[in-house]
């Protein structure tokens, strides 16, 4: 009889493992180590500048690690060409929104999602948010708030299996943090994972903690006439 493999647990979906990050010629991050299973999620909290949205960045792709790897469905993502495979199957939601003030709030989802290859879904993510009635304004007249929603939209409107949340909830009122919170569970039925870096509580049941430490900036040498 032929021998089978015996099947051990999936392996994680994505798998931090002593990942460091560095800015500005210094090491920010270091040490950081986690899994993400399908339907999983992370909190990221720590005092401002601790790194938590370099990290985000770093797992988005944008910033290669200093040190550690970083393995997606078991692939180390150093491999060449890998990273190339992972990135479109990673959502950022940063601070800067890159929201285009001179297109509706339709456009600025619906472009988007036709750059993404996908067609169909920009009204009922406008209509998910709370946008869908001002979807003909020019976004320059949205709130801050309402910003933050047609960002979520936009996240929407192009399926992704990782959401990499950087401060999701600023600007939005109490309904948005709800429908965010109810996104994110949705999200995660589904067998999506949320990676969400956050200064406030936010709901988010059975999700791994990470914790950075208050970092300690390194004085850099500054040479006389540097601020002239
Ligand atoms: N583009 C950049 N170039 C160089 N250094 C940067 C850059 N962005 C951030 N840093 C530095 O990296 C460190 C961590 O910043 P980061 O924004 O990742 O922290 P954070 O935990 O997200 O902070 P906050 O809670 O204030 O949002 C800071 O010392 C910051 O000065």
């Amino acid at each position: 009889m032929a021998a089978r493999l015996r099947r051990g647990p999936p392996a994680p979906w994505l798998l931090g493992s002593g990942l460091a990050c560095m800015r500005n010629e210094q090491v920010i991050v270091r040490d950081i180590n986690f899994t993400l299973h399908r339907g999983s999620a992370v909190v990221l909290t720590g005092p401002n500048a601790s790194g938590k949205s370099s990290f985000l960045r770093l797992l988005c792709g944008f910033i290669k690690p200093s040190a550690g790897r970083l393995f997606w469905d078991g692939n180390d993502l150093s491999q060449a060409g890998l990273y190339d495979l992972y990135r479109p199957q990673v959502h950022l939601i940063a601070a800067k929104d890159a929201i285009k003030k001179a297109m509706t709030v339709y456009e600025n989802v619906h472009f988007w999602e036709v750059l993404e290859g996908g067609e169909g879904r920009t009204q009922w993510a406008l209509d998910k948010m709370g946008l869908g009635t001002i979807a003909q304004e020019k976004a320059v007249v949205l709130s801050m708030g309402q910003r933050k929603r047609l960002q979520l939209a936009r996240m929407l409107a192009v399926p992704r299996p990782l959401w990499l949340l950087d401060e999701p909830s600023v600007g939005l009122d109490t309904e948005g943090v709800e429908i965010l919170e109810d996104l994110m569970d949705e999200h995660r039925r589904k067998g999506g994972m949320v990676f969400v870096a956050t200064h406030v509580p936010i709901k988010l049941h059975d999700a791994m903690h990470l914790m950075f430490p208050p970092r300690v900036p390194q004085l850099r040498q500054y040479n006389a006439g540097d601020y002239a």
